[in-house]
């Protein structure tokens, strides 16, 4: 069976590596953990907490988003619809820290047992947020399943034990996006297409990040790869704050906890799902 050690070794030398598969039982490790620690712990939660976050591009006149506010509290699902042009990736990239709000702020709130905060917001760093772009096959540009996953990752510097963690919390994102069984040296555009949308959350599970972001996940799919993208998405959306952009209203529907339109001219508001 391969292991950690194999992905390991293979992310120090990884073009010279025979078919391997991964079969981790161990991977759900974290899962558990969380949830012992819901439990037994304390009923503390964060909530991402955007607050009145305009946006204009340097050097033009024009807002592409006014005063957005918005919240949205760990272990949901947030859906945000609207017509093309008004402003959703706009606030995405935002999201992510690709671009910096011209006024306004973008927040992780925690707040205690009792419903207020327990302590001063922190800003969302970039590097805590999961951004998976349309058609994010498109932008593939590794010739193995392991190359794409582990491009970007340091190749000089850092220890063993840096590339050994990474090895494990790499096991532990394909479990969770049920690549567990695929051969790492495969060839990531002959991924059926709901795998290539697997393989790109994965990437982006690498670090657990405070917030995932999904651009339209369903775009371009057949049914049978919607179908399979949307059962990866309400059992991620059990462990991670899932914030989506889509035109898809009915099939994701039965997942949103929290919905909002955005109106032409970066002005979003609350909304129901127009079904
Ligand atoms: N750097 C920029 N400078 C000026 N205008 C821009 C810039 N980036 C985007 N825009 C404009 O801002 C508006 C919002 O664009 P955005 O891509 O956020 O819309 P969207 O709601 O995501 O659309 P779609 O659903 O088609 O993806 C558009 O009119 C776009 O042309």
């Amino acid at each position: 069976m391969a292991n950690s050690s194999v992905i390991l070794s293979s992310f120090i030398c990884h073009k010279s590596l025979p078919q391997y598969t991964l079969n981790f039982a161990q991977s759900n490790s974290r899962l558990k953990l969380r949830l012992t620690q819901a439990v037994s712990i304390s009923c503390d939660y964060t909530c991402l907490e955007v607050k009145d976050v305009s946006y204009r591009p340097p050097g033009t006149q024009v807002n592409l988003l006014n005063r957005v506010s918005f919240s949205l509290p760990e272990r949901s699902f947030g859906l945000i619809f609207g017509q093309s042009g008004s402003g959703k990736t706009t606030l995405l990239q935002l999201l992510a820290g690709l671009n910096k709000p011209t006024s306004g702020s973008i927040n992780i709130q925690r707040y205690g047992n009792d419903g207020k905060p327990n302590q001063p917001p922190q800003l969302l760093p970039p590097e805590r947020v999961g951004i998976v772009f349309q058609f994010p096959e498109r932008y593939f540009v590794a010739d193995t399943v392991l190359d794409e996953v582990t491009f970007g990752w340091p190749r000089q510097r850092g220890g063993l034990q840096l590339k050994e963690q990474l090895a494990l919390k790499l096991q532990r994102a394909l479990s969770w996006v049920g690549l567990n069984g695929i051969s790492l040296d495969k060839d990531p555009h002959s991924l059926s297409g709901g795998y290539k949308r697997r393989l790109a959350l994965a990437i982006q599970l690498v670090q657990i990040p405070d917030l995932l972001i999904l651009d339209e996940p369903l775009a371009g799919l057949d049914w049978k790869a919607r179908a399979d993208v949307v059962r990866l998405l309400r059992h991620l959306k059990k462990e991670l704050n899932v914030l989506v952009v889509s035109h898809d209203l009915m099939e994701l529907a039965a997942l949103v906890d929290l919905c909002w339109r955005m109106e032409m001219g970066g002005v979003l508001r609350k909304a129901n799902i127009p079904l």
